[in-house]
């Protein structure tokens, strides 16, 4: 056996590669072992086709509005898949090489194709050989988990690995599931022209965001020919048809997004004295260190993620306290979310429910509707709103932004979470005129402008006016 590596990285997807980067530029001796391609989830099924076909579809919608503006004839009918599929292929082609084996070589990282097991608590077979590590990082993902519905496995649904496989547009295509895939999927596959159900178990879409946002994204779907069926557990698949209740939904393709499993088969963890907890995820503590301290977990094997700018940042986190021992505070309360939609759905820390729960009677909400933002009035899209929830002390504690591109102006919400900022710190940076981050922007002035009104403030104004006049007359 060879001399041992620093740090061995099982995975090649974000958290995999983002922590091997960040070994190598530290200058240790790193191996990322990976079995089938580096990219992982969030390249070849995840974020990147996603967000390229919800590009696709977004256009498609835009040219079927546009007879509005004069352009006639409205287009109607299905868009063309080979085209849409296309984009989605090329989106992925051309951010490959940023994940590949020569990209890494120049940071020193060498990469093994293969799946690895461990030995022992120092060692693990990959590729035909065994290999020593002072450390190792688990970062090998999850897959699709298909709910124990009677019927389903045997109908094979698709799942968000298998669906970009389609060749065609599906006619009818029922999506089990209302969460991120299941909407951002659905919305997707409508604008494309297909006849879109999706059902959902809870009482409302997107059941982890402000309902306010679950409401306006259901009557957004619903505009756009969405049958959407909240309420609706599926008890039955049958082929070509899911059963629930008040009876069945036909498809021609059963889409199944209903969560995922951590990916731990093969790794033979018990070798390694690593533990998975009672939901099949690594076990880590603060740190990302598992039960064995000389291996660490980041991205969706922990559970604590699911995410790619989570799980990268885990990973590097991860890679840095194993091999320096420094103790990175990884600040989860700040990781902002974002469903893809249209409007995007973006949340940073707690809902409103959340944050009384936890704060109890400090807490305080201020919640902007977009038509009072004027760059929602130019683009016609006055439906959505901003919330910030403020908490002890007044600091924004979280905030969910409804909007065409509220992922962007999240990111900004997410900085002053992580800040501790007041409304009035964060309405004391000046916002362009006129974008989206008004929402926010006004949302937070409006803290501002209700302080100003409180009888305290007001006397405290008053009595200065006062005083100065008196001074000028
Ligand atoms: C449809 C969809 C859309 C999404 N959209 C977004 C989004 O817009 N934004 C966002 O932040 N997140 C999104 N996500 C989530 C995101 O894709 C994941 O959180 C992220 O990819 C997880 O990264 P990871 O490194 O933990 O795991 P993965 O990317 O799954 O990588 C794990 C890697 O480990 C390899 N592996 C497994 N076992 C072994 C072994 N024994 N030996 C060697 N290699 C092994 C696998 O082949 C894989 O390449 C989306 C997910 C889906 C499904
Ligand atoms: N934009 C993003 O960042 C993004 C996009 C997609 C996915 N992701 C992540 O990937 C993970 C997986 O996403 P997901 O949408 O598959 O999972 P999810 O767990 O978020 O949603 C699955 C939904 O299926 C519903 N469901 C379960 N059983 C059902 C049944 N029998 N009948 C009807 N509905 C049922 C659940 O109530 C739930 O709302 C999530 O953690 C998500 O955060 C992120």
């Amino acid at each position: 056996m060879s001399d041992p590596y620093d740090l061995v990285v099982i995975g090649g997807g974000s958290a995999g590669l983002t922590a091997a980067r960040t070994a190598g530029r530290l200058g240790a001796r790193v191996l990322l072992a990976e079995r089938e391609r580096l990219g992982g989830d969030c390249l070849w099924t995840g974020c990147v086709p996603s967000k390229a076909l919800l590009h696709v579809a977004a256009q498609v919608h835009a040219a079927r509005g546009a007879g509005r503006y004069g352009l006639h004839p409205r287009p109607h009918g299905r868009a063309d898949s080979a085209a849409a599929l296309g984009h989605v292929r090329q989106a992925i082609a051309e951010i490959e090489p940023h994940d590949s084996v020569e990209a890494l070589r120049p940071l020193g990282v060498e990469v093994v194709h293969g799946a690895a097991e461990f030995t022992g608590p120092r060692g693990l077979r990959v590729g035909g050989r065994e290999l020593a590590f002072r450390y190792a990082l688990i970062a090998t993902g999850s897959a699709p988990a298909l709910v124990p519905v009677p019927g389903l496995a045997e109908s094979q649904p698709l799942t968000s690995d298998t669906v970009w496989g389609l060749e065609e547009l599906p006619e009818r295509l029922v999506v089990l599931g209302g969460g991120p895939i299941g909407c951002e999927l659905g919305q997707a596959f409508a604008r494309l022209g297909s006849r879109v159900t999706v059902v959902e178990a809870a009482e409302r879409l997107l059941p982890r965001e402000e309902p306010r946002a679950s409401h306006l994204l259901r009557e957004r779907l619903e505009s756009e020919g969405v049958s959407v069926r909240t309420g609706w557990a599926a008890e039955k698949a049958e082929q070509g048809a899911l059963v629930g209740p008040g009876g069945k939904l036909p498809y021609d393709v059963l889409l199944a997004v209903t969560g995922r499993r951590a990916t731990v088969q093969g790794l033979c963890v018990e070798a390694a004295h690593v533990e998975v907890d009672e939901h099949g995820n690594i076990r880590t503590d603060k740190r990302l260190r598992t039960t064995n301290p000389r291996v660490y977990a980041a991205g969706d094997v922990t559970g604590l993620s699911a995410f790619t700018h989570l799980g990268g940042v885990q990973g590097s986190a991860a890679a840095a306290h194993a091999l320096l021992g420094v103790r990175r505070r990884l600040d989860y309360a700040a990781v902002p979310s974002v469903t893809y939609t249209d409007p995007e759905v973006a949340r940073v820390g707690p809902t409103e429910d959340e944050a009384r729960e936890k704060y109890g009677g400090k807490v305080r909400v201020r919640t902007l509707r977009h038509d009072r933002v004027d760059r929602a009035v130019v683009e016609g899209r006055t439906e959505g709103f901003t919330t910030l929830v403020l908490g002890p002390r007044g600091r924004i504690v979280g905030a969910t932004v409804v909007a065409p591109r509220a992922g962007e102006t999240i990111a900004h919400l997410a900085a002053a979470v992580r800040g501790g900022w007041t409304a009035s710190r964060y309405a004391a940076t000046v916002h362009p005129y006129p974008s989206w981050t008004d929402g926010p922007w006004h949302a937070a002035l409006e803290e501002v402008y209700a302080r100003l009104a409180a009888p305290r403030t007001r006397w405290i104004t008053s009595a200065v006016l006062s005083a100065r006049r008196k001074l000028r007359r």
